[in-house]
């Protein structure tokens, strides 16, 4: 579980996160919609800890980033918009190496690597070098790195951006199986079909304000608009950031 109760981030004099309280459950989705600009990269790593908050608290499991950083990062796995990859290695590599930096073993963790090349339908890319992936191929093998560990908190910044409908889906599929493994998924996008389809609940941030969190249908009837995308438009005031 994910609780962050009033939050607060400035960069200069940006107040990127002017108050932002809310629960992520375990086993649920938990989709994090705002227009840009709106705080969601600024939130997302402030939960990890790479960013200090100027106010609030955070608990990721129980235990705040800024008190335990490293058993906040044993127990996450943070998909960024900087997919980071080696162009050298192979993606076995590359696993191997992010495996190793979290202490796996190598039996186990070559038996890992099998696993989520078939989650995520990536078994084809698993013995080739990164330099020249397509933006599609580069986010699975970040994601695949993501949740190698199996994390029981996973923090995604727009996680289908570049995929294709083939990639959409087995993340869709992943994300279900994660979902009933009982992890905490929070997952930052533009996407309303994604949100629908996919997410138990939503939190909506505005001016690195919450605005509103519940589920889709409990949005749609407290705006008592009968389609997601309008009724998200209706509680952050603009048409902005929708895809
Ligand atoms: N390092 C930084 N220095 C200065 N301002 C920043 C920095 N990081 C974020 N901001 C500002 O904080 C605000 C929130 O940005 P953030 O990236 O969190 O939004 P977002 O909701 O993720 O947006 P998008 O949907 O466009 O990705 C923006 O005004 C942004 O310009």
């Amino acid at each position: 579980m994910i609780e962050v109760h009033d939050v607060r981030k400035a960069f200069g004099a940006v107040q990127a996160l002017g108050g932002v309280s809310f629960t992520a459950r375990d086993g649920q989705i938990t989709a994090l919609l705002g227009p840009n600009g709106a705080g969601k990269t600024t939130l997302l790593r402030t939960l990890v800890g790479l960013l200090k908050r100027d106010h609030g608290s955070i608990l990721v499991g129980g235990v705040d980033p800024e008190q335990d950083p490293m058993a906040v990062r044993r127990n996450i796995g943070f998909l960024t918009d900087q997919f980071g990859l080696y162009e050298r290695l192979t993606t076995r590599e590359y696993l191997h190496y992010f495996g190793e930096l979290n202490d796996m073993q190598a039996p186990a963790l070559r038996t890992r690597i099998g696993e989520v090349a078939e989650l995520l339908g990536m078994e084809d890319i698993l013995d080739r070098r990164a330099k020249g992936f397509s933006q599609g191929q580069r986010i699975k093998v970040a994601l695949a790195r993501t949740l190698l560990h199996r994390p029981r908190h996973l923090l995604l910044d727009e996680p289908s951006r570049g995929l294709d409908v083939m990639s959409t889906r087995a993340l869709r599929t992943a994300l279900h199986a994660l979902r009933e493994d009982g992890s905490c998924v929070i997952m930052a996008t533009h996407v309303m079909q994604e949100v629908t389809h996919l997410c138990d609940d939503v939190i909506v941030i505005a001016n690195g304000h919450t605005v509103a969190q519940g589920s889709p249908d409990e949005l749609c009837r407290r705006t008592g608009i009968a389609n997601l995308e309008d009724a998200f438009v209706s509680l952050v005031g603009t048409e902005e950031g929708i895809a």
